[in-house]
């Protein structure tokens, strides 16, 4: 095995710069200059030789415009078409613009013949667990828009918080992830390197760079996956148990020697970074023993190892996971405390063009509860770095989306630095995501976490990323004279370094070694991955300038105890940040529970309204049945005139006879409203003739008046009174019109005395003489007790006793109409009415049942 010294490594070629990130001079070339500008100040470079400098530099210039024009000449309008010379020159240069930097031109590595993918691919691996938890499950592989797609269900276990959160939210406890593949419990380490790693060799021997790597909690089964078991990395014989990193090697061994390339080298670097520091693992003094001569202070200065062989390469494999830092913590015994990552460099020393394949072992996420809280500052910074992995894997999706502005933290971790590199670069989509999962009940909630950021990872389109993002932040700094230096354009002493470097790289090279020998090799103190300089300093950086600002002298306990301080505060934000993600995930959690409970709550609405619809349908509808039947039944009943059936369908004999009685009582009342019309109808005509006859009579009582009052003034009087006497006793008058006798209804008849007029003046002395009859005056409407005239003279009553029992009263019933007396007469009833300011007499009285007056006047008492 060949070990290159890192100082060899780093020297050996004529533009000697770090070549980790080799990309950078094309896409990051700015910040290189940056740095180079650092070993050629400008105080070095004398006013007259930058006057030179400009003077080339404006030939050059103008030999540039003097192109261009001949360009345009020669592709002017009119010579664009197919096969054209302005055509094929403007496709040249498209393709050369397309074409990314460092692409081998030779067709033995032609790059995988796999589809170029867009998205990062993010595969899913589980690894065996004792216990029987099944908290995935794996569904079949799909095909979407041509690409091999597989899912997973997981099933919150009743213990994990998960299930509690979604139980209380009335969500579901079965959440769904989608992975370019899943590799099952027992998946070989075989399958997953041809799938994860494989595709990618090729490309690498071609000068494309690939990385892969292995994100997961703790215990997971990341370093396995990565480099295997330890003690099968011994023999070159392939064991089963290998992981990624030996497959690797061993696959670009045996590619680039069967193709015959003995101008390619293959070279690895392994380092490690941890509490935010990088060390070497395969540094001189590691493979001695652990001293502070690992820690380096940039990629730069990490020993870069020639691989002459298969078995060299192992050695070195092993050899870093020995010096790796691993702890005992209450979940995995043999616990990684930092981010391994692995380089293999492949050079081809004929074109000087490099390509790398990094593999890197991620350090577990972990809850330092479940960890046990003894390492808080280690379990602070990797939940640190990976939180901004994570933010800068959502920063980039994001980017590739709308948020155009999005920031990406790069700055903020060292691993993320690294990462940018290449994801900033030409090759970003020939990444791998290996997500580790321990499908224990025990680690369900933080497997949670780890696998939506796989979803955010799978859904970055590298090719979307804004070109700004691959060169960010334009910078304006101040160079040591002063001058405005803005990153992205060469200032003017950039502009006379690259001159230099183009065309005196000895020049360059004298003034380079000058500069490194006044200054330590870290005494630039660039950043580790010489990425441009961006305006928003990170908060390590901040901490850093903290740290150098702190006044001289100080106590150094104060500074242990702020040190302190910061660490806490650091674990902290990093447990902020977590709930602040898990909270942002209940709220979204909680949107979608609302929607779903509204569209629920309409949907039951919905049902309900048409199952009740659709009841009363039925229920009318059987009632239509019903009455429907009924109906055929009367009629069947109707026609076979089946009375004892029929009967059947009548009522109860109780309402039966209910409804008699209230027929008859409704015939009765038919019956008495008619009666009563036939009454009234006859009163009508009765009233009629009797009014009538009333005004008849009452004329000829006037005039029979007027007669006697010309007889009392003159010498007829007797005469007349005879005459009356005669016409009372054939005058009979009749109420209501009826004759005397033809009908015996209300049959009025009146003496002679009582039909005379109620105002005639008689001279009674000389009446009584000649009349002395005894007479009453009667009148009765009651038919039933007709008056009748028992002589002509005397009309008897059938009280007649009452007024006739004794001779004093026999004398006194002899009575005598005074001759004045006026009796009046009801018109309505046709009763004669008892004589004004008469006094009653003990024999006058109104018979109730008879309905009449007897009246017995004694002529005497007046
Ligand atoms: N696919 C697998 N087959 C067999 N054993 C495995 C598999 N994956 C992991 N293991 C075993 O599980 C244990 C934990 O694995 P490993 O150390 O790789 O986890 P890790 O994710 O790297 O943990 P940490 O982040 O704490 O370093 C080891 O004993 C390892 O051998």
């Amino acid at each position: 095995m060949e070990r290159i010294n890192e100082s060899s490594i780093l020297s050996d070629k004529e533009n000697d710069i770090p070549d980790m990130i080799n990309y950078e001079e094309s896409d990051l070339n700015n910040s290189r200059i940056d740095q180079d500008v650092s070993y050629f100040p400008d105080a070095n470079v004398s006013l007259e030789s930058e006057r030179d400098l400009n003077t080339t530099l404006n030939d050059t210039i103008q030999l540039k415009k003097n192109l261009g024009e001949t360009f345009d000449q020669l592709t002017k309008p009119g010579q664009s078409e197919p096969g054209s010379f302005r055509l094929s020159v403007a496709e040249k240069i498209h393709e050369f613009e397309m074409k990314p930097p460092h692409t081998l031109p030779f067709d033995s590595f032609e790059s995988e013949s796999e589809p170029e993918a867009k998205n990062f691919s993010v595969y899913l691996r589980l690894r065996p667990t004792a216990n029987s938890d099944n908290t995935i499950e794996i569904l079949p592989k799909t095909t979407v828009a041509g690409k091999s797609v597989q899912k997973i269900r997981t099933h919150a276990p009743a213990s994990s918080h998960s299930f509690k959160v979604a139980r209380a939210g009335g969500s579901s406890t079965v959440k769904e992830f989608e992975f370019a593949e899943v590799f099952a419990q027992d998946a070989s380490q075989q399958a997953v390197y041809e799938r994860t790693v494989s595709p990618y060799i090729n490309g690498v021997l071609a000068g494309e760079s690939g990385l892969v790597f292995c994100y997961g909690i703790t215990n997971a089964g990341k370093t396995y996956t990565v480099t295997g078991p330890d003690k099968t990395l011994t023999s070159e014989s392939v064991n089963q148990s290998w992981g990624l990193l030996p497959r690797a090697l061993k696959h670009l061994f045996e590619l680039s020697g069967n193709n015959g390339t003995p101008y390619l080298s293959l070279h690895m670097s392994y380092f490690e970074i941890y509490n935010e520091k990088i060390f070497d693992l395969l540094s001189v003094e590691t493979m001695t023993g652990r001293t502070a001569a690992h820690l380096k202070k940039s990629l730069h200065s990490i020993s870069l190892h020639r691989v002459p062989s298969l078995a060299d390469g192992l050695t070195f494999i092993s050899q870093a996971k020995t010096n790796r830092r691993c702890a005992t913590n209450s979940i995995n015994k043999e616990s990684s405390r930092s981010h391994a990552i692995c380089q293999i460099q492949v050079l081809n020393e004929s074109s000087n063009i490099k390509s790398n394949l990094w593999i890197v072992d991620l350090a577990g996420s972990e809850r330092s509860k479940r960890t046990g809280g003894l390492r808080q500052q280690e379990a602070a910074n990797i939940n640190m770095s990976l939180m901004t992995l994570n933010q800068c894997l959502e920063g980039l999706r994001s980017s590739a989306g709308d948020k155009k502005n999005a920031v990406i933290p790069w700055r903020d971790s060292k691993l993320t630095r690294l990462f940018a590199a290449h994801w900033m670069g030409p090759y970003a989509n020939r990444t791998s995501m290996v997500i580790n999962v321990n499908p224990a009940a025990s680690d369900f909630d933080e497997t949670q976490h780890v696998l939506s950021y796989s979803s955010v990872a799978r859904n970055i389109d590298t090719s979307s990323i804004p070109k700004e993002k691959a060169a960010p932040a334009v910078t304006v700094e101040y160079d040591n004279n002063g001058h405005r230096m803005v990153s992205g354009k060469p200032t003017l002493s950039q502009k006379i370094v690259n001159v230099i470097k183009k065309l005196s790289p000895h020049r360059f090279n004298a003034s380079r070694k000058r500069k490194e020998n006044s200054d330590d090799h870290d005494a630039n103190s660039s950043d580790v991955f010489n990425f441009p300089v961006n305006h928003k300093k990170s908060r390590t950086e901040l901490v850093k300038k903290d740290e150098k600002n702190a006044p001289h002298g100080s106590n150094s306990t104060d500074q242990k105890e702020i040190n302190s301080l910061k660490m806490k505060v650091s674990v902290l934000e990093v447990e902020n940040q977590m709930l602040k993600t898990q909270n942002n995930e209940l709220q979204a959690d909680v949107d979608q529970l609302r929607d779903q409970i509204e569209s629920i709550e309409a949907d039951v609405r919905d049902e309900v309204a048409e199952e009740m619809e659709s009841q009363m349908r039925a229920m009318s509808q059987q009632y239509d049945d019903i009455i429907e039947k009924m109906k055929l039944q009367m009629e069947h009943l109707v026609s076979s005139g089946t009375v004892a059936s029929a009967s059947k369908l009548r009522p109860s004999r109780g309402e039966q006879k209910i409804v008699e009685l209230t027929e008859q009582l409704e015939e009765c009342e038919e019956e008495m409203q008619r009666m009563r019309k036939d009454q009234e109808d006859q009163i009508a005509v009765i009233s009629a003739k009797f009014e009538e006859e009333v005004s008849k009579k009452d004329a000829e009582l006037h005039s029979l008046r007027e007669k006697l009052e010309k007889v009392l003034k003159g010498k007829y009087v007797n005469s007349f009174a005879i005459q009356i006497e005669r016409s009372n006793e054939t005058l009979v008058r009749e109420e209501g019109g009826c004759s005397q006798g033809s009908s015996p209804s209300n049959p009025i008849l009146l003496d002679d005395t009582q039909s005379t007029p109620d105002s005639l003046d008689v001279e009674c002395e000389e009446i009584d003489e000649k009349n002395t009859q005894q007479t009453d005056i009667v009148c009765s409407p009651d038919p039933a007790f007709p008056l009748s005239r028992k002589n002509k003279n005397s009309v008897r009553h059938p009280f007649e006793e009452l007024s006739s029992n004794s001779q004093s009263e026999q004398h006194s019933e002899v009575c005598w109409m005074k001759p004045n007396a006026t009796l009046k007469q009801d018109p309505s009833t046709g009763f004669f009415l008892r004589p004004k300011g008469r006094k009653p007499k003990d024999a006058e009285y109104w018979d109730k049942n008879r309905g009449a007056w007897r009246l017995s006047v004694a002529m005497n008492d007046l």
